[in-house]
């Protein structure tokens, strides 16, 4: 397959004060695909923009190499490379108009104007400023101005478009707005874009794969659904949603079912993709929204009893905290469909807590 960009056991130090060096990259293998719309997500400080700026050339990696299209990077500069970068803080000149701004860089390319000119057409036609194209930066709202800046740079036609937080600066809504409007363009451009962020809702929207980065490492690579639905590590289930993790032992396997004891009392039947052997300790993940209240036990659905702790009315939905041992909770969470749901499990009230096996994630710990 034909990798857009390929990282190949890269990692990076950084030489701090007192001879204290810090691996901020550690030994990072990726293949990123053609025409893919790639995030690299993780909390602060965990190397997603490090790894950003070296495929971009701002930075070298200490060992390992980048590749873009089949070909080594090895120590060329930034404008070496078929990659162009868009940042949070986009720099336009305050005296130039929209077309001006965008037109720049290939102007100082010494390109023929004619070309000049119809490549500026097209871009201003595909971030959708034709009529903006006289306007100074100080006369465009915080999203036009970011789309100016994504405009210079898909005008110098980069095989790849790296984004470092580029929606960072905006209100919430005009950033749910642009994440719609940059997926859209990705889609129609069908080139490939890297994009850094620490909003995993972003993410989650935007991403045909994310990679999940912690402390300079990748903890698991996949498409949104797998990452949410199959995520293979604590951390990567803790940093995406929200997640119950209850410690059980494997007390019984049959078929592809397996029976999990949790907290000593609980039994719970699980589906677990590896297999797991009697007496193993195992983690269970369970998202709060996967988990259903019933108000009574009924003989045909296997559930845990509880006592309702908490209940905080949180607009779309109900959370609720359930107590199913002295040192068992579990988190749940419960879509306000009507009205009338919001009075239905009140705290103090005994509950019945289901879980399909199938819902269920196991982390073998
Ligand atoms: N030039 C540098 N010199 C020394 N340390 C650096 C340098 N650049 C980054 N670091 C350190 O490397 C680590 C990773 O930084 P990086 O900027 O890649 O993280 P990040 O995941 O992008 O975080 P954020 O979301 O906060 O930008 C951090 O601990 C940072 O302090």
């Amino acid at each position: 397959m034909n990798h857009a960009v390929e990282l190949v056991n890269v990692s990076k130090t950084f030489r701090g004060s007192k001879h204290r060096d810090f691996l901020a990259v550690n030994g990072l293998n990726l293949q990123i695909r053609d025409g893919e719309f790639f995030s690299l997500l993780g909390p602060s400080g965990c190397g997603k923009t490090t790894t950003l700026r070296m495929i971009a050339g701002f930075e070298l990696p200490t060992t390992g190499e980048v590749y873009i299209h089949g070909q080594a990077m090895g120590q060329r500069p930034p404008f070496h490379r078929p990659v162009n970068t868009v940042f949070q803080h986009y720099a336009l000149f305050p005296h130039l108009t929209v077309a001006q701004n965008i037109a720049f860089g290939l102007e100082m390319e010494n390109l023929p104007s004619a070309e000049i000119s119809d490549r500026l057409s097209q871009v201003l036609e595909l971030v959708k400023l034709t009529e903006m194209r006289d306007r100074y930066p100080r006369q465009l709202s915080g999203g036009q101005q970011q789309r100016v800046a994504l405009a210079r740079s898909l005008v110098k036609q980069p095989e790849v478009l790296l984004f470092d937080e580029p929606l960072g600066a905006l209100d919430m809504k005009l950033r749910k707005q642009m994440q719609l409007e940059l997926k859209q363009m990705q889609q129609r451009i069908g080139i490939t874009f890297i994009y850094v962020t620490h909003d995993q809702e972003e993410a989650l929207t935007m991403s045909d794969r994310i990679a999940i980065m912690n402390q300079g490492e990748v903890q698991q690579v996949g498409t949104p659904i797998e990452i949410y639905e199959y995520p293979k590590t604590r951390f990567v289930a803790d940093f995406i949603g929200d997640s119950n993790f209850l410690t059980g032992r494997v007390i019984a396997i049959n078929n592809d079912q397996q029976t999990v004891l949790v907290d000593e009392s609980l039994p719970i039947q699980i589906v677990a993709e590896n297999s797991l052997s009697v007496g193993q300790i195992v983690t269970l993940v369970i998202r709060p929204e996967k988990i259903t209240l019933y108000p009574v036990k009924s003989a045909h659905i296997p559930s845990w009893s509880g006592l309702l702790e908490e209940r905080v009315y949180i607009g779309t939905d109900t959370r609720y905290k359930v107590k199913l041992s002295p040192n068992c909770y579990v988190m749940v969470r419960v879509q306000n469909w009507h009205r009338d749901d919001l009075q239905r499990y009140q705290p103090g009230q005994q509950v019945e807590v289901f879980v399909s096996p199938e819902s269920i994630g196991v982390l073998e710990s």
